[in-house]
């Protein structure tokens, strides 16, 4: 059967689903295809169920802490809780019912299934064919990326789908990839109860934030009593019904659970784009400041390279959106560009780490203060590491990155990505009044130190 419509979503991550929502809104006939659930990792394996599970770890941390500030506190973990809430408040049971009435509340049609790009326009999914008349819209995200290592393959490993399902704590996990999605989860398991190790192939864990981010998180890691080994070269992986056992160096590291967090794969590879004149075999699609990949196909979120964050797939639905309707609005603009690592201390950055704005050319001169030393972090003592980083260009006097460490340094982080996007003098923020005892008034302490 063929389907005509004016446009084809390929792929209901976050930005997707809005941006099929929002065409159909404006009143296209829009097709939007999808494999596994509505909404894509973030709600069902990504950001939201993994920060239910930081949220529930925090909190054994915090009332850890009573001791040293308040009295005491008996802190017995129970993972089934924070497991339940993710069954019943986060995924619905991985069931995306609700999603799919809410997108086709928004007059999408969606459509379950594999889509394969069949040429200009042309979509097909199982031996059903759509055609556009506008073009398609891909947001096809990421999969775990699996490291060819011996043995791996064979294990019955845990990617960030198994681990966000688990019902039961493992009593040891073995973390492969110290990112994002190892650090956080690590510290987490770890805060219940798990025996973890995290085994980083790089110099450094959290490789593409500031040396000082790495550092930090190293030190509080070690405190909380996780092996964290950098510069680790992982040789093998077995498993005997029981326990993996992983080879690094002469070493062998075992566990009952192993996390493969070791980086994703676009979902490109195998979905007809040589059809439409596009490398399948890129490390992601070049797209304009408006989202084209060539004529009458828009690409969004992951696959782009842009940053692998929800709020970045949501930026770039928007101007995707505006572009296929032909509206005016600007391009994606990325020189702010905040993520924030939510491990504890959390670890904010927005814009150019001081070696990227070296690379570029810059003048650059920093600033630096340690949150320890501020008086909001002698007043919260425990647990107040964190430290706020600021990279200026000299020349124009305006800071082009930041990076804010510390119990809310996500939060902080605000202030200091309206700075740099609002290209606010540094003179101002010097000149600014900053609220006593905030975190964010450390913020002036590191502008008064910019060299
Ligand atoms: C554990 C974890 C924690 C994270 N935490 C955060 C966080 O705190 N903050 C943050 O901003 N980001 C976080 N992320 C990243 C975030 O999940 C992604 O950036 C976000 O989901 C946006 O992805 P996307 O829009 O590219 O598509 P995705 O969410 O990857 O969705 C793509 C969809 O396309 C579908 N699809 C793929 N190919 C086809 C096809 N051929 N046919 C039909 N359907 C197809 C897939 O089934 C999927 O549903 C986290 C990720 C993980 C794994
Ligand atoms: N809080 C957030 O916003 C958040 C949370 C989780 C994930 N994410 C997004 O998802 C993306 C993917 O996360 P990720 O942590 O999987 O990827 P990542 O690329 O950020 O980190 C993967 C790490 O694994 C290491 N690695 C690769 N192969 C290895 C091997 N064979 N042995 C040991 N280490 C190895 C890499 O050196 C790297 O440090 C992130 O970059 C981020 O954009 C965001």
């Amino acid at each position: 059967m063929t389907t005509e419509c004016d446009v084809i979503v390929i792929g209901t991550g976050p930005g997707g689903e809005d941006a099929a929502g929002r065409l159909a809104e404006a009143g296209l006939e829009v097709v939007a295809v999808e494999r596994s659930l509505v909404g894509g990792e973030c709600p069902y394996w990504g950001c939201i169920p993994s920060k239910m599970l930081i949220r529930a770890a925090d909190a054994l941390a915090e009332a850890r802490r009573v001791p040293v500030l308040a009295g005491t506190a008996d802190v017995a973990p129970d993972f089934r809780i924070v497991a339940r809430r993710i069954r019943d408040e986060a995924t619905d049971d991985w069931d995306d019912t609700v999603a799919a009435e809410r997108m086709a509340n928004r007059g999408a049609t969606l459509v379950r299934g594999d889509a394969v790009v069949a040429g200009p326009g042309r979509v097909r999914v199982g031996d059903d064919e759509y055609v556009a008349r506008r073009g398609i819209l891909l947001n096809t995200g990421t999969s775990a990326a699996v490291p060819p290592i011996d043995g791996l393959a064979d294990t019955p490993y845990w990617t960030n789908h198994e681990v966000l399902e688990a019902d039961v704590l493992p009593e040891s996990l073995i973390v492969l990839g110290g990112g994002a999605i190892g650090l956080e989860l690590a510290q987490a398991f770890s805060r219940f109860g798990s025996q973890v190790t995290v085994l980083e192939a790089a110099p450094r864990i959290l490789g593409p934030e500031e040396p000082e981010s790495s550092e930090l998180l190293a030190t509080v890691f070690e405190r909380d009593g996780i092996d964290v080994r950098v510069g680790v070269a992982v040789s093998g992986v077995s498993h005997d019904g029981d326990q993996f056992a992983v080879s690094v160096g002469d070493d062998v590291v075992r566990g009952q659970r192993l996390l493969v967090a070791a980086g994703r794969t676009p979902n490109i590879r195998d979905i007809g784009l040589e059809t439409v004149g596009i490398d399948p075999t890129a490390r992601s699609l070049d797209v304009d400041p408006y989202q084209r990949v060539t004529d009458g196909v828009w690409a969004i979120g992951d696959i782009t390279g842009k940053g692998a964050f929800t709020h970045v797939s949501m930026y770039q639905a928007a101007i995707a959106v505006r572009t296929i309707l032909g509206e005016d609005g600007p391009g994606g603009d990325y020189r702010a560009l905040p993520r924030v690592t939510f491990t504890d201390p959390e670890i904010g950055a927005a814009g150019l780490t001081e070696s990227q704005a070296r690379d570029q050319g810059i003048r650059v001169s920093t600033g630096y203060t340690d949150l320890t030393a501020s008086s909001r972090g002698y007043i919260h003592k425990i647990g107040n590491d964190g430290f706020i980083k600021l990279v200026a260009d000299a020349d124009r006097g305006v800071l082009v990155g930041a990076t804010s460490a510390g119990p809310s340094g996500g939060e902080v982080l605000g202030a200091l990505a309206v700075a740099i996007r609002g290209e606010v003098p540094v003179d101002t923020l010097a000149h600014s009044i900053w609220a006593y005892p905030t975190f964010h008034r450390a913020i002036e302490t590191a502008v008064a130190d910019l060299g």
